[in-house]
């Protein structure tokens, strides 16, 4: 769209921790977590449920207070920056969480509508994101009649709509059939392939195996291992190499 978001985009955490409730009933969800991800790659946030990846990518989003550390993005040539003090954030940063809410008589494109006006895009871009997930031929529906496929794509859809450098998706392969899998495995190869940053989280080791290049592995909140995938899994498979380090077998 348009070129001025062009840059090299890195997401840095650094530090990052988060304790939730008060002194009696602490727990510790994010611990001392430092990581880059790197632009033209898919990098998978990987862990067992309760890792603290949610909390982690909600904290990038400026949606979670960090205890302490930071978690940064840096939108090319301005340098880092927190998520909340980016100019227009929705140009720079694409995220899909995993409770997104659609009003559930709105159409796929009228849904998109209203969030292209929020951004201040242009509606012609409703058509060109719906063309992208390949949704047009259920832009008329209402939301509540969506699978969670069609769901999945429509959220992909508004993440997109200011043709963002950095994707950030939570679980995006939840519920998903072996077709959607294979769908959004291409679709997040070619958004890396235009140089685009992704971080994609997930508790399914054998299936972000085949979807990421590079993983950030976490485990109660602190950092397991990361980098290229063919180094961190050099003698096996992600699921055994996640089971080695963490001893997480016996
Ligand atoms: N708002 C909150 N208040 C208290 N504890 C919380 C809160 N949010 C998360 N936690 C706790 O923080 C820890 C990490 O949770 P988080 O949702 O970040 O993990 P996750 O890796 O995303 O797990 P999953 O794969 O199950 O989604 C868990 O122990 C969770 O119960």
């Amino acid at each position: 769209m348009d070129m001025l978001n062009q840059g090299v985009e890195m997401i840095r955490v650094r530090r990052l921790r988060k304790v939730f409730g008060g002194a009696s009933a602490a727990v510790t969800a994010v611990d001392d977590l430092s990581f880059d991800v790197v632009p033209g790659a898919v990098t998978g946030f990987l862990g067992p449920n309760g890792a603290g990846k949610t909390t982690t990518l909600r904290m990038i989003l400026g949606l979670v207070t960090p205890t302490s550390g930071t978690a940064t993005i840096s939108p090319g040539e301005t340098g880092d920056k927190r998520y909340a003090d980016l100019p227009n954030p929705s140009s720079v940063v694409g995220a899909v969480l995993d409770k997104s809410a659609f009003h559930p008589a709105r159409t796929c494109r009228d849904h998109l509508g209203v969030y292209a006006r929020m951004g201040g895009y242009p509606d012609s871009r409703v058509a060109e994101v719906l063309d992208l997930v390949d949704a047009t031929s259920y832009a008329h529906r209402q939301a509540r009649g969506l699978s969670t496929g069609m769901r999945q794509r429509l959220n992909l859809a508004t993440a997109l709509l200011g043709d963002p450098r950095v994707l950030i998706l939570d679980e995006p392969s939840n519920g998903l059939d072996p077709e959607g899998i294979a769908w959004l495995r291409r679709f997040l190869r070619d958004l890396a392939g235009q140089g685009r940053t992704v971080l994609v989280s997930s508790h399914v080791l054998s299936e972000a195996e085949q979807m990421v290049d590079h993983v950030v592995i976490i485990r109660r909140g602190r950092l397991v291992t990361a980098g290229p995938i063919a180094d961190v899994t050099k003698d096996g498979n992600l699921e055994q190499t996640y089971l080695a380090l963490t001893g997480a077998a016996a």
